[in-house]
């Protein structure tokens, strides 16, 4: 007498949410016997693999892609919720589902884990990840879960085979289930509030115990994620942060710019008076010097940066900031692009390629340059310390980090502003969902901060050394030549001073002098180049060899009025200065037509809004 042979294949499908663990397991169960191949009409990936049961009749295994819930967004979603349904042309509707959790983020898992129990189909359930769980402080009871949900849990740790035994035992009694005709047993559905207020309960009465650097963590999360909490916590954390970068880096800019000075005097003392001379005192000294003396604002500010990324803080910032990107048409996702802008736009529009949405990504592109980069820093700074005095207000708040806070802001503004707009014409779309994971929160390694630290201020020392450099001997020599007469002035005398009285007609209705004009030439190489630009012109331009040793600050309080140097300011908000951000966004944007849009709407918006602040600082008597 034979034995009874099934004739069809068993089979057991492998569901959870995204990053579970499905294709861990699936690999540790199944080893080589894969089987790779599309779903016909869909571009998703079917995994099968083949499983051997104890009583040494294979079962098929397909890993499904990862999902959060049946009510499908993606194609993805869509061909695991036909699957488990049985409504997939073409596939047999898995025996057994396989439901895979991670243990470290139960309760969000545990949503969709109820909508796949609630099938009713024979299930098991692998608590996947449990020794993550165990690092995070979390000491979980599979039995209890087990109770609550009313299937069999078999911890796992997929990528260290643990439990794989227990989980094939496990899916072989169901298969027997399965086999003996107990196929669905009907359960009630829930609604989703119903599905989350139950993953919260399941998952607290599965926990044995947690560390209390767990319970700190949750407490923190609990506020710093609090929607109305968070916010204000944030904006109140970067205020101190603009605070530090002008209080604490006065000490060290007063020594570089004591440096500069004592350097200066020492050409002055050696090289004898002529055009060698002029070059390093007028050229290098006060152009370069003038730049490299904000070296300390950009180290505090990457500091603070570097910070609340090891710590895990910046992750939340982004969670905070999806809230108020979705107002706007965008994305969380935008967050960490714009957000490397504040470094440079450069790596922020590189950072836009993890957006998949190609609107949400061209209009991540078009905003990154409104983000106030680290380059606006010593022309923000070096305005901000020569015309708005150093006092408090409000008691204690001081008045130049507010001023920088409000440009940053301004920025931010701007952008959202400008996102609003083009999400609702030039690149009209739906914003798209963002969910991410939250590292835990840590200390920062010292190590890893200074060798972070130490990479931004030597970017910033090597654009000096080379871009600024550059540009600002370029300058001095069209400021140098051709040579003035006795009794007339070298600055009008000079290319450089032609040219900027030529374009002054257009600058001069905003209110910029001839020097601010000319100082917007070489800025296009990279904005700081604007500093060099100042301090190079004024001290050209100076009589004497004392005043060049004037420091560029006392002589913009000198020469500039107030409503000038906040238009100065306004200007820079928004200008696409730097012709390597127009570059990149050439090369992102594949085309010149985006780079020129942006070109083009950032120009009109500096100019509009100089003049705004020009006439209104004017009219309030300023
Ligand atoms: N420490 C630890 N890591 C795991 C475990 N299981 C999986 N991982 C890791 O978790 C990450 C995600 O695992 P995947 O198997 O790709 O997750 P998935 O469920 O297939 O994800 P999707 O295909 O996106 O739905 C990978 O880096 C795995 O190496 C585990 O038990 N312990
Ligand atoms: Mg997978």
């Amino acid at each position: 007498m034979n034995a009874p042979v099934s004739l069809r294949l068993r089979k057991a499908a492998l569901v959870g949410n995204p990053n579970a663990g499905k294709s861990a397991l699936f690999n540790a169960l199944t080893g080589a016997r894969q089987k790779i191949a599309n779903y016909p009409g869909v571009t998703v990936e079917r995994k099968a693999g083949r499983l051997m049961m104890p009583d040494g009749i294979p079962v098929e295994l397909i890993d499904l892609p990862g999902s959060y819930s049946f009510d499908a967004t993606s194609p993805d979603e869509e061909v695991t919720r036909a699957l488990v349904h049985g409504e997939f042309e073409g596939e047999v509707q898995p025996d057994v589902m396989v439901v895979v959790l991670d243990a470290a983020n139960l309760e969000q898992h545990l949503v969709f884990a109820q909508e796949v129990i609630e099938l009713g189909r024979p299930t098991v359930v692998a608590l996947n990840m449990v020794d993550l769980a165990q690092r995070d402080g979390l000491t979980l009871d599979p039995d209890a879960l087990s109770e609550a949900l009313g299937v069999p849990v078999i911890p796992t740790v997929a990528v260290r085979r643990k439990g794989l035994t227990e989980l094939i035992a496990a899916i072989a009694v169901a298969e027997a289930d399965f086999e003996a005709g107990q196929r669905v047993h009907p359960r009630p559905h829930l609604t989703l509030p119903e599905r989350r207020l139950a993953a919260r309960n399941i998952a607290k009465g599965a926990i044995l115990s947690v560390s209390t650097t767990r319970r700190l963590h949750t407490g923190l999360d609990k506020v710093l994620l609090h929607p109305w909490l968070g916010p204000p916590i944030l904006f109140a954390l970067l205020f101190v942060i603009f605070q530090a970068v002008f209080a604490w880096a006065t000490p060290f800019a007063d020594a570089l710019e004591g440096i500069a000075g004592w350097l200066s005097g020492l050409v002055v003392a050696i090289v004898p008076a002529g055009l060698v001379r002029d070059f390093l005192t007028e050229g290098v000294i006060a152009g370069v010097g003038s730049v490299v003396v904000f070296l300390p604002q950009i180290v505090i500010l990457f500091a603070f940066i570097l910070v609340m990324e090891a710590t895990g803080y910046m992750a939340r910032a982004a969670f905070i900031m999806d809230r108020m990107m979705a107002g706007v048409g965008l994305s969380g996702r935008s967050f960490i692009p714009l957000l490397s802008s504040f470094a440079c736009a450069i790596p922020g529009i590189m950072a836009t390629r993890s957006i998949a949405d190609p609107k949400d990504r061209l209009t991540t592109i078009l905003i990154a340059p409104l983000m106030t980069c680290s380059a606006r820093l010593p022309v923000y700074g070096i305005v901000i310390a020569a015309v708005i005095p150093n006092t408090s207000v409000w008691g204690g708040i001081g008045l130049q980090g507010l001023v920088l806070f409000a440009l940053y802001v301004a920025g931010i503004i701007g952008a959202m502003a400008v996102a609003l707009i083009l999400r609702r014409s030039v690149t009209a779309g739906q914003a798209s969902g963002f969910i991410m994971e939250l590292p835990r929160y840590q200390m920062p390694r010292l190590r890893d901060l200074a060798i972070g630290l130490w990479q931004r201020a030597w970017v910033f020392l090597r654009r000096a050394g080379t871009i600024i450099f550059a540009a600002t001997v370029i300058l001095w020599l069209l400021l140098t030549f051709p040579r003035a007469e006795p009794g007339e002035s070298q600055l009008d005398v000079s290319i450089a001073g032609q040219v900027a009285s030529g374009m002054h007609v257009v600058f001069e209705p905003v209110g910029f002098n001839r020097e601010m004009t000319l100082a917007l030439v070489p800025a296009m190489a990279a904005r700081e180049v604007a500093v060099a630009s100042l301090a190079t012109t004024y001290a050209v331009d100076s009589e004497n060899e004392a005043a060049t040793e004037n420091a560029l600050r006392d002589q913009i309080t000198a020469r500039w009025s107030l409503p000038t140097a906040l238009a100065f300011l306004a200007w820079f908000v928004f200008a696409p200065q730097c012709l390597s951000t127009i570059a990149v966004a050439r090369r992102e944007t594949n085309g010149w037509k985006w780079p020129v849009f942006m070109l083009a709407y950032l120009f009109a918006l500096a100019y509009i809004f100089a003049g705004i602040t020009f006439w209104s600082a004017t009219a309030l008597g300023l």
